[in-house]
């Protein structure tokens, strides 16, 4: 049966209607214990979906929808290690590098299939060795010199997750190192690191699942060629280092195999943090506090796994944001961390969200008839708020937003914690109310007069200047823009691994809603395919011929005259 045709669908379409015409003020007016029947807790987390634009009716049938996508038994095929990366023919087994029970973990079910776990534990064990070996100087350059600098030369999923968990536990950091991240092929980034860094304290670590992405490649051998003009070609196998599933490729680069960190290709790149592809955090923070952040992901698993969906909160925010996406029309969801230290958390999470479900055919091969993955942006609050807040209190559209928030802080100065949180918390009551004409002229008529005695509105107004009343529906704000708001009790490793698992799984639960299969990623191809072509024609090697006029165009203005 395709979603849309299924009576909870046919429901919520319905239920869609009359929510479009009532006011999240009004729910809140109704119901005094919105909060309490609208949030849930796991863990110290608390997440309040209380603003949300949902009722009881329309939450059991967004539950209603999940049993029918048959939630429970997809959970089960990934943990039984299933290949449900049907495009791939892989399993999807990310939660292993997780786990710390005592079980066999199989690839491909456990009937058939090999234990990952031994593997997994040593991986984990070469890295903690590697680490202590950095850390404590054992493992030096090769001119004797201790390791200060580490460039993480990777993108995508070899970048996003280890920079933005980096970012996040600076307060963790090591003292004594310096990890850096290299993405870009534009020659900026990495000519730019390399002018703060000296050769022969610093270490190269090349991470790519496939060791193939050119991007990385290019960066790599150009790290080769500054460190050897440095220090000889001799160095380099004292600098540099890999992480990937593609050995014999890490071999023919000239690294050392005892000096490469293995993964699997049941981790999908964009899951890989918890991977060797972590090896750049766990030299920032060290390995026990890798391993916190490790513990803090299988907390959040085993809550997935086994709470009821009613409670479940990776279910939970699924569920909304197909309220969102599919019901109420929503084609984007801002996420807005009022914690600096989660400023990356955006940029990873559009690759996790976007790259996973932004996708047009279903399981069964057949065109999408709803939409999928809404457009994910956002900003470390405040900063966000005197930029394009402006736009979600007064700019007609329907943006879902996403607040997170430390009860705790990371990093403490006197007046500043408490004046986030209010700022945090504001924006989702403004938000949420909204304020009417009649508020916004009474405010005004307030500030001009501000003892009024009797009767009433019109009274003020008349006692206000006519141009100053003229404002009033510029500070008209309609409200009713739906928000969920996630309290973390502080962040730190096992913290930042619950928020991470957290939004993993939510995205395999749209995926499971969405019937899509949300660990291939061909939608990334063409362009890749394309530039091949063009490469050549940019390089003056062959003729531009078979382009768009456009395409041309651009090509023969990059050639010299
Ligand atoms: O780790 P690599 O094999 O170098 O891949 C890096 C990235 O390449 C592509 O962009 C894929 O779409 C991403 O999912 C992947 O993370």
């Amino acid at each position: 049966m395709s979603l849309t045709t299924t009576p909870a669908w046919i429901t919520l379409a319905r239920l869609a209607e009359t929510a479009r015409s009532v006011h999240l003020r009004d729910l809140f007016a109704a119901d005094a214990e919105r909060f309490t029947r609208f949030s849930l807790r796991e863990e110290g987390f608390l997440l309040d979906y209380s603003k949300q634009r949902v009722t009881t009716e329309i939450m059991a049938s967004l539950h209603a929808l999940w049993q029918i996508a048959d939630g429970a038994q997809w959970i089960a095929r990934m943990r039984a290690g299933d290949a449900i990366n049907h495009t791939e023919g892989r399993a999807v087994l990310h939660t292993a590098l997780r786990y710390n029970g005592s079980e066999p973990i199989c690839d491909a079910g456990c009937n058939t299939g090999h234990d990952v776990m031994p593997d997994v534990r040593g991986v984990l064990d070469k890295m903690a060795r590697f680490c202590n070996d950095i850390h404590q100087g054992h493992w030096r350059g090769a001119t004797g010199e201790r390791i200060r600098d580490v460039i993480n030369i990777g993108i995508g999923g070899s970048d996003l997750g280890p920079k933005m968990a980096s970012r996040a536990l600076a307060a963790q950091h090591m003292p004594g190192i310096t990890v850096h991240y290299v993405s870009n092929l534009d020659a900026a980034h990495l000519v730019t690191v390399l002018a703060k860094i000296d050769p022969a304290r610093s270490l190269f670590i090349i991470a790519s699942k496939t060791f193939t992405t050119q991007e990385t490649m290019q960066n790599a051998i150009s790290a080769r060629v500054w460190l050897a003009a440095a220090l000889g070609e001799a160095a380099v196998a004292r600098h540099f280092v890999a992480v990937s599933t593609n050995l014999p490729a890490v071999a023919a680069f000239g690294i050392d195999p005892a000096n490469a960190f293995e993964f699997w290709d049941w981790v999908g790149g964009r899951f890989s943090l918890w991977s060797a592809i972590g090896l750049p955090l766990a030299l920032s923070i060290g390995m026990d506090n890798f391993r916190q952040f490790l513990a803090g992901g299988a907390a959040m698993d085993a809550h997935f796994f086994s709470a009821p969906a009613e409670c479940n909160l990776p279910v939970t925010l699924a569920l909304l944001d197909i309220w969102n996406t599919n019901f109420l029309g929503a084609e984007t969801r801002a996420l807005l961390p009022y914690s600096q230290s989660l400023e990356l958390l955006p940029s990873y999470l559009q690759q996790l969200e976007m790259e996973s479900n932004g996708k047009q055919v279903d399981r069964d091969g057949k065109t999408v008839a709803y939409a999928t993955a809404p457009i994910l942006w956002g900003e470390a609050g405040t900063n966000g708020q005197h930029a394009f807040y402006q736009l979600l209190h007064q700019g007609g559209r329907l943006v879902p937003c996403e607040f997170i928030a430390l009860v705790e802080p990371d990093f403490t100065l006197p007046g500043h914690h408490t004046k986030l949180l209010a700022h945090c918390f504001a924006q989702s009551e403004a938000l949420m109310r909204g304020k009417t004409l009649v508020e916004a002229t009474a405010e005004l008529a307030t500030a001009v007069s501000p003892a009024p005695t009797s009767d009433g509105l019109k009274t003020f107004a008349a006692a206000v200047p006519s141009a100053s009343l003229q404002l009033a529906p510029y500070k008209v704000f309609p409200g009713n823009q739906p928000s969920t708001t996630l309290l973390l009790p502080r962040l730190n490793p096992y913290t930042l691994g619950q928020l991470i698992a957290l939004y993993e799984h939510k995205v395999f639960s749209l995926g499971v809603l969405w019937n899509l299969d949300s660990f291939d990623q061909w939608g990334v191809e063409y362009g890749k395919q394309l530039a091949s072509r063009l490469l050549p024609m940019i390089e003056g090697r062959t003729a531009a011929t078979g382009l768009d006029s456009s395409t041309a165009g651009l090509v023969a203005a990059c050639h010299k005259p």
